[in-house]
Formats: C-alpha cells, structure tokens, sequence
C-alpha cells in the first residue's frame, strides 16, 4: 500500500515489483529511472522496499546529517554463509562489536604512522610489478594490467598484514584461483538473489540457486588459507624466531597478542581477513585498470602524466609512497578516474532498522537503501562535460575523496566510510605511476587507443568488461 508521503518510484508488478527494471547494469538503470522519479527514488525488489539516493545533496542527508539512521546494513543471505554477517566488520551494524574492529583497523593496520612503517614492504611489491613487466617487455608477450594489479594489491596487503606475500609468482595459477575466488565473492554477493527478494523461510532453506552454498564454500576456502598464516606464525614464536619474518611487529602480532587477553576471538580474525581481501584486492585493481585504460586512450593526459613524473622523480623510476603528495596531475588523474568508475557504485548497501523521515519522505523500516555515487559522479549538475575524463578538473578544486565532498564518494562517507582508504590511497597512485614512469605502452593487437572498450562489468565492484591488455616497452632514459 503506498501512503502520499512515500518517494516516488516506478509501479510495481506483482510479486518482482521492480526486479525487471534493474537490466544488466543496474547503475545505469537506476541512474535513468532517476531522472524521471528524482534523487530519492522508491522501488520494490521482490518484497524488498529498496530507496535509491541519486544526487549528491540527498547523499550528504544521508551519510552525514542522519548518518546514525542509515548506518546499517543491509544483510543479505550470501553474507550469511559461514555466519559470516555474525562477525564482519562489513556487515554488523554500528555497535561496540563493529566499533571495536573499526579501532583495531584504526590503531594497527591504517593508521599513517602503521603504514609508513611498512611501506618498505609494499615498495619491494611494486618493484616485482615492473620486474613482471619488464620480463614480458623482453618476451613481447601483453600485460593483463587487471590481473597483474590485482596480484599486486594482494601481495602489497599481505605484507602490509602479515609482512609477507600471499602469493609468490605472476605466472603461477594460485594467483588466478585467488582472484577468481575473490571475483566470486564480490559476483555472487552482488547478484539478485530470489531469498533477499522474497524472504520466506522455506526459500533460505531451499537456497535455490546456490547463492549460500557457493559462498559457505568460498569462506571456507580462504579461511582455511588465512589459518595456515596464523598457524605458520604460531609455530615461528613457539621455536622463539617470529621476528625473522617480521621486520617489525605486524597486525597479525598484534592480533595474536589480543587474541591470548581474549580481546578479540579466533573466528573475528578470520572474518576480519576475509574482510580485508575481499574489500580491498578488486577494488584496488580495478581502479588501476580503469586509471590505465584512461590515460592509454588519452594521447594528451599520457604526455601530461609523464611529464610530471619526469620532472618530479626522473624518467624510469618507480614510485615510493612519499613521492604521491609531490604528483599532483597523477592524483587528479585517480580522482578522475574513481569519479567516472568507482568501483562500488551503490557503496555497500545500507539498511534502516525503523521508519525514518528523509527530506520530507518516510522510509519504511528495514529498507534497503543504495546510495549511486556512479550517478552522482556523472551528473551534468555537478559537473562539466561529465562524461568526458578530465583530470585538469580537479587542479585548483578542494573537492577530494576523503568523504567531506558528496559529489565524489567513491569510498563512501560518515561513520561507514571506506577504512582502507590511507591504503588504497598510497596503492594506486603508487602501481599506476610506476606503469607509466617505467614504460610506454602500445595496447594488444594493434587497437587504437581510440578504439578501446571501455564497456562495464557490473558485481559488488564495477570491473571492466574486456581486460586491459597492454605491451610493454622499457623507456629510454
Ligand atoms: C580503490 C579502493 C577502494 C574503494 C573504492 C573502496 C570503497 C568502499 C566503499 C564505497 C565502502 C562502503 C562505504 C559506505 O558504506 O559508506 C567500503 C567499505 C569498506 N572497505 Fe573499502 N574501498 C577500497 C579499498 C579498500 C581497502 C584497501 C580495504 C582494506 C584493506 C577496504 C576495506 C573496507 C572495509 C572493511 C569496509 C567496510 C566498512 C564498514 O562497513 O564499516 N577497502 N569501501
């Protein structure tokens, strides 16, 4: 039943309501219906209430004037595989088991001065990314750069957690199997699933298409992987030799330390580290490789780029994290790029726990609320010529990624915020200008830069649809 003070949204069906409405991509589904019912939209999901946020004054009211209302999350039936919604910083709602694992993240793992420690470690990944690079530069063989990003960003993780790599070698097929399990995740928690939509006991008994059983698989996957670690580790202190492999005490140390005070449980830890890789892998890579494919494709941004990075570090060099606050242009070049691709295009979804007034609206309890920052970073209000990349925008605007500026929130904002932005902050610019200082690069098969597909892949995090395949050359000095 609608009441007259419910937003207004597309007329549901029976029984889908709006399910046919989402397309392919629903980003961009949602983005259209926007423009005919407005910037808080309503749609039904199955018997889901589903309010889609499109504009960014609304997002503001959202994320930050009522921040607390619309702090929870929604917790679908594939994050309750393995009781996974039970312990995931992700999932659990604002409460001292979420604020806890916020500060551990806070205190040990991102904090400027945790990070700057370990830097050392993620720099020696960076050189193995050219070291690849270089190696198929000699072979004329292409680079995925998804792929070797994201083999990357797992590897500058681990060693920002554990102080060693996850996985050893570019060519090795764990390196697929890890991201294909990841891929996974993200694909089968990010797609429709008919008990969310219709949630009736004997439908999340039945699981019927898998969605749970898939993911309880997954979990166990890497939670088995992520206990090898700790027990390695164990084992290392037993024998009295832990500090060989840790040039400093880690997070993983200081997990274990908590561990035996019975300040955080054994099950927490794993679910932090499935957290960790899952949120912070894909989304890295990705935005690596929508980065890269921008600048490839535009001529003038490439020359622009190197340039700066000539003139700021010299020609061939890789990029140390203290370099990123002197690269100006490449910093507008990452905004830019997570402007038109943020990864997580409805951030994560979040969820009312009761009836909430929005801008003059009720919002009925347990809606689920997306918030399309995909939207928001194309929307000709805000910006100029928005479909066109163009880093210059940001040289003299304050706007940044940092969640104060609701035009551009692809790590979200309030108290939800993205936790691993410091660190994904120092990656990318890191990977990406040590790709374009260190090589220049013609795209596979002779494309056009021009030419190249930028086409969408729509999960939990918005991959491009055909891979980045590039060759290399070493550039002369
Ligand atoms: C380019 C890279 C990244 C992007 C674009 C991104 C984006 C996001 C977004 C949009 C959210 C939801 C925020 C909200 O609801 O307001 C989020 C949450 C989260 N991200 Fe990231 N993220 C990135 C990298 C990382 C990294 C590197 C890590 C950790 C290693 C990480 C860990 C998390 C966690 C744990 C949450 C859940 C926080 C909570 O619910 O309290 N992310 N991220």
């Amino acid at each position: 039943k609608s009441s007259q003070n419910n937003p207004p949204g597309p007329c549901p069906l029976p029984i889908i309501g709006n399910i046919h409405k989402l397309g392919k991509h629903p980003h961009k589904s949602l983005a259209s219906l926007a423009q005919v019912y407005g910037p808080i939209m309503r749609l039904k999901l199955g018997r889901i209430t589903t309010i889609v946020i499109s504009s960014s004054s609304t997002a503001q009211q959202v994320l930050q004037k009522q921040d607390l209302e619309f702090s929870s999350r929604s917790q679908t039936d594939a994050v309750r595989a393995s009781c996974h919604n039970k312990y995931s910083v992700v999932f659990l709602p604002v409460g001292s088991r979420w604020r806890s694992l916020r500060k551990i993240m806070s205190s040990y793992i991102f904090a400027a001065n945790k990070l700057d420690k370990n830097q050392h470690l993620r720099s020696r990944k960076v050189h193995d990314l050219i070291r690849y690079c270089e190696k198929c530069c000699q072979s004329g063989e292409a680079v995925d750069i998804g792929r070797a990003a994201f083999l990357t960003s797992l590897n500058l993780l681990s060693n920002t957690i554990f102080s060693k790599d996850m996985i050893n070698s570019y060519e090795n097929s764990e390196a697929k199997e890890f991201r294909d399990l990841v891929w996974n995740i993200m694909f089968e928690a990010g797609k429709p699933n008919l008990v969310d939509y219709f949630p009736v006991p004997i439908l999340r008994w039945i699981d019927p298409q898998g969605i749970r059983r898939k993911m309880t698989g997954y979990f166990e996957k890497l939670i088995k992987l992520f206990d090898s670690l700790i027990k390695e580790r164990l084992e290392l202190a037993r024998v009295g030799n832990a500090s060989q492999n840790t040039s400093t005490i880690d997070v993983l140390e200081e997990l274990l330390k908590m561990l035996q005070t019975d300040e955080i449980e054994e099950a927490q830890i794993h679910n932090l580290f499935i957290d960790l890789f899952g949120a912070g892998t894909d989304t890295t890579s990705s935005t690596v490789e929508w980065a890269m494919s921008e600048i490839l494709r535009n001529s003038e941004i490439l020359v622009k780029v190197k340039a700066e990075l000539n003139q700021v570090i010299g020609k061939g060099k890789i990029i140390q994290e203290a370099d990123i606050s002197k690269l100006v242009y490449l910093q507008c070049i990452v905004k830019e790029t997570m402007r038109l691709h943020p990864p997580v295009p409805f951030l994560i979804p979040r969820q009312v726990e009761k009836e909430v007034q929005l801008c003059g609206y009720t919002i009925p309890k347990n809606s689920q609320v997306l918030v399309n920052a995909w939207a928001i970073g194309r929307d000709p209000k805000l910006w100029i010529n928005p479909l066109s990349f163009q880093p210059e925008r940001f040289m003299d605007s304050q706007v940044d990624i940092n969640g104060h500026y609701y035009e551009l929130i692809p790590f979200g904002a309030g108290r939800r915020i993205c936790p691993g932005m410091p660190l994904a902050m120092r990656m990318v610019p890191v990977m990406v200008g040590s790709l374009i200082n260190c090589f220049d690069w013609k795209l596979e098969g002779g494309i056009l830069p021009e030419k190249l597909d930028m086409e969408e892949k729509f999960g939990l995090a918005l991959a491009k649809h055909h891979p980045l395949r590039a060759v290399a050359t070493l550039v002369v000095l």
